[in-house]
């Protein structure tokens, strides 16, 4: 894989530079809560400015359906980037329009752009490779040379992740650099006993890493969004709680397997639940009760682990000689229910394991919860991304990065 700082050394001033970062934070209408992934590419976007490159910034922000949609603007993120770098950042507003051709045309030397959303257009996550390929055209029409820098999002065939670097000449950025050196150690050289602690709201994506990651961790703590899926699995009622019904019987082949392999696969003896989702905005209290994991009532769903499950995983994480913790343990933006991730975050605090918390909302958990950054081995920028480089699987964004 070339690194940047080939390009670097190549010389960019004058070249038309298209950095493919991955600025998905979360957002409160449009305010940034974390802008711990905007700070993650600035290494990249600076080295490439002072060396006189004209910088086309590129990224998708959460799921909109290929079409332009208000509430996924990337506009507040170019913004936060302008006032991190100490510069004016243009924004266009179309991703491969006249606005980007404009925008990306009038930029000097030195100077950085922002294209709006890739996943305002349908072309960027088609399963098509023609329509994913025509899209990447458009794409490689803005710049000279790629950097891929998005992280969070290299296990997405998506076109400016695989299909762009084919179409200019590439290199990765000090993100993907850092991010790789990290997990290669989670993989080649682990500390024993590894653990991990899974939750999240992505579940269908999550829930087929356990596969991989029966045969490499001796425990696997699930918490978040997932936790009810197996809950179900087992039998239990869950209410109105996360379920991916289609993976029940994966999931029970799950449970299976780690009693034969020997593989603790420990999940929650309690839970939060109440009979509505908390009001995201107001953040009005949400008076959950406390249940034990068996005895969710009907029309209530499950928001948080609860106590007992805190205290379990704590106690499971404290002998770790490394730790992957990938989703937060429940709906932490809430108050009401962001105890289980601050437990999980503190036992990895205490462990005296290699810690890695990985996914754009985990690491946001981590800062806006007070925690020190600095007390984590490392924060990845990847959820999704993280856990699958750790199955050992080929990343497309990394891939195309490589030859
Ligand atoms: N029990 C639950 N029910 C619903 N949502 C939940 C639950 N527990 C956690 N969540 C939500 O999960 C979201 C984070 O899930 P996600 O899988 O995206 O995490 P991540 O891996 O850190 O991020 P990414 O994969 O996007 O990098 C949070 O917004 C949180 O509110
Ligand atoms: O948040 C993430 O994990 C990355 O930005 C990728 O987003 P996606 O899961 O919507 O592809």
């Amino acid at each position: 894989m070339k690194t940047i700082d080939e390009l670097l050394s190549e010389g960019v001033a004058g070249k038309r530079v298209l950095v493919r970062a991955d600025l998905n934070v979360p957002l409160d209408g449009t305010t940034i809560t974390d802008d711990g992934r905007i700070r993650a590419v600035l290494p990249t976007v600076k080295a490439l400015a002072e060396a006189g490159a004209r910088v086309v910034v590129a990224s998708h922000l959460g799921r909109p359906k290929g079409a332009p949609d208000p509430a996924f603007s990337l506009a507040p993120a170019a913004a936060r980037l302008g006032e991190l770098l100490g510069a004016d950042v243009a924004f266009a507003t179309d991703t491969v329009g006249e606005s980007a051709g404009a925008t990306v045309a009038g930029l000097a030397d030195g100077q950085v752009a922002v294209v709006e959303n890739l996943r305002f257009n349908a072309g960027e996550t088609s399963k098509d490779d023609a329509e994913r390929g025509e899209f990447a055209d458009r794409l490689a029409a803005l710049a000279d040379v790629y950097v891929g820098d998005g992280f969070g999002a290299v296990h997405r065939k998506h076109a400016s992740v695989f299909d762009l670097p084919a179409r200019l000449p590439h290199y990765a950025g000090y993100l993907i650099a850092t991010e790789v050196g990290v997990l290669r150690k989670l993989t080649d050289d682990v500390r024993r006993p590894y653990v991990v602690a899974l939750g999240g709201a992505k579940v269908s994506d999550k829930l087929a890493v356990i596969d991989a990651l029966l045969g490499k961790a001796e425990r696997i703590l699930i918490g978040g969004g997932m936790a009810y899926t197996f809950l179900k699995a087992q039998g239990h009622e869950i209410g109105t709680s996360l379920l991916q019904e289609d993976q029940i019987p994966a999931v029970r082949e799950y449970l299976e397997r780690a009693g034969k392999n020997g593989v603790e696969l420990v999940l929650p003896v309690d839970t939060l639940v109440a009979a509505e989702f908390p009001d995201m905005k107001t953040k009005a209290p949400a008076n959950p009760t406390t249940v034990a994991a068996d005895a969710i009532p009907a029309g209530h769903m499950g928001l948080d682990i609860g106590p007992e499950t805190r205290k379990l995983y704590a106690s499971k994480l404290a002998d770790a000689g490394t730790v992957f913790w990938n989703g937060p343990m429940g709906v932490f933006e809430h108050p009401d229910y962001a105890e289980g991730t601050k437990a999980v975050a503190q036992a990895l605090v205490d462990s005296p394991g290699f810690t890695v918390v990985g996914g754009g909302d985990s690491a946001a958990a981590v800062r806006t919860l007070g925690f020190d950054e600095q007390a984590f081995g490392h924060i990845s920028t990847g959820g999704g991304a993280s856990l699958e480089y750790l199955e050992g699987k080929t990343l497309p964004g990394l891939a195309a990065l490589e030859d």
